[in-house]
């Protein structure tokens, strides 16, 4: 199948602030219908490299292309083409959500019908019809999260940049603005950052993971979750009478590298990790039904993108980005960064 255009590109970004170099090397693409989440710890620069892309913070190296154009200062109105969700709350919290998206049509030299009808497109996709003439500050954090969605959006721009879109909402206002996110990803491209895994698995196509300012992975989830050691572990509900002397018997077994357990009510979960994730899930299936251990789940795991997230982002980058390069010569082919 041909794959989707690559919307945005950068190369080797950098910045430095003052002495401190944020982003050091930073290159990432994303095409059309992607979701494509930077992941990082606090201060990896994943903000930094988003007002990059935005054109919001000058970069120090590097080049961004938008649609295979490239992004200079004099080209102001490709910047048009995208659409930014800042960190935090909107801005001007003393406007109605009406004026503040009037206000931001304005800045995309919108006006009249073409305004009003633009202005109500992007407020009906993310539900504001209701508070068009509430104060911005009286919202709800997930209304004001709304609100800024729909001020990055109004303009309808090809690629939208998002940072911390869910950061602050409670879980259901989590789930609207991810079903938000996923639905406008249809004919656009959309960059998130986050660094809430749940969030990565749930909506993103791709990761690129950062880690003091460089590129550590660019992978999808299950790929990245493929790298981690529970990668074929093997998860176990057992009764907790038995759980010392099952456990016993499973770390006998040479392919068994360690077993975690946790306490579940009255029953033992049991983690079978194996060494250097070989498959081990038949051979404790067959184990258990033979000596009739009382087990009540069994399943196979295909990994924990949490464990890899810390095992990638607590070592030297050096040396990760030659594992990652090692895991993505012997798991796939290269995928060319070219135009099609
Ligand atoms: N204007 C600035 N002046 C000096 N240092 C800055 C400035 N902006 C960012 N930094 C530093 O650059 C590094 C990267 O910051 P950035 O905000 O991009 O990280 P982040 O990955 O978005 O972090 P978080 O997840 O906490 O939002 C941090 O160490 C931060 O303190």
């Amino acid at each position: 199948m041909e794959k989707a255009p690559i919307m945005l590109q950068a190369e080797n970004l950098v910045k430095n602030f003052g002495p401190f170099k944020a982003v050091k090397d930073i290159s990432l693409h994303v095409r059309k219908g992607e979701i494509l989440g930077l992941l990082g710890p606090n201060g990896a620069g994943k903000t930094t490299t988003m007002q990059m892309l935005t054109g919001f913070l000058r970069s120090d190296g590097g080049q961004v292309y938008l649609c295979g154009e490239r992004m200079t200062e004099g080209r102001a109105g490709l910047r048009t083409r995208i659409g930014y969700l800042p960190e935090g709350a909107p801005l001007y919290p003393d406007m109605t959500v009406k004026e503040y998206l009037d206000f931001i049509a304005e800045i995309h030299g919108l006006e009249g019908e073409k305004a009003q009808q633009m202005i109500m497109s992007a407020a009906t996709a993310v539900h504001l019809i209701g508070v068009f003439d509430q104060i911005i500050d009286t919202l709800s954090k997930g209304y004001k999260r709304r609100v800024g969605l729909a001020g990055a959006i109004l303009h309808a721009p090809d690629v939208l940049i998002l940072d911390e879109p869910t950061d602050g909402l409670d879980p259901n206002q989590k789930y609207e603005v991810r079903r938000l996110i996923d639905t406008m990803a249809v004919d656009r491209a959309i960059i998130i950052s986050t660094h809430i895994l749940e969030e990565v698995e749930a909506l993103c196509t791709r990761t690129v993971m950062i880690n003091k300012g460089q590129v550590i992975a660019d992978s999808t989830p299950s790929e990245l979750k493929s790298m981690s050691q529970y990668n074929n572990a093997v998860t176990m509900l057992v009764e907790k009478e038995q759980a010392e002397h099952i456990a016993a018997r499973l770390n006998q077994m040479r392919v068994v590298s360690h077993i975690e357990a946790i306490r579940e009510g009255n029953d033992m979960r049991l983690t079978v990790v194996p060494v250097d994730q070989q498959e081990i899930g038949s051979r404790i299936e067959d184990m258990a039904s033979i000596t009739g251990w009382p087990v009540s789940e069994l399943t196979v795991e295909n990994g924990r993108l949490d464990d890899v997230f810390r095992t990638l982002t607590t070592r030297d980058p050096e040396i990760i980005k030659k594992l990652m390069a090692e895991f993505q010569k012997k798991n796939r082919q290269d995928r060319p960064y070219e135009y099609q």
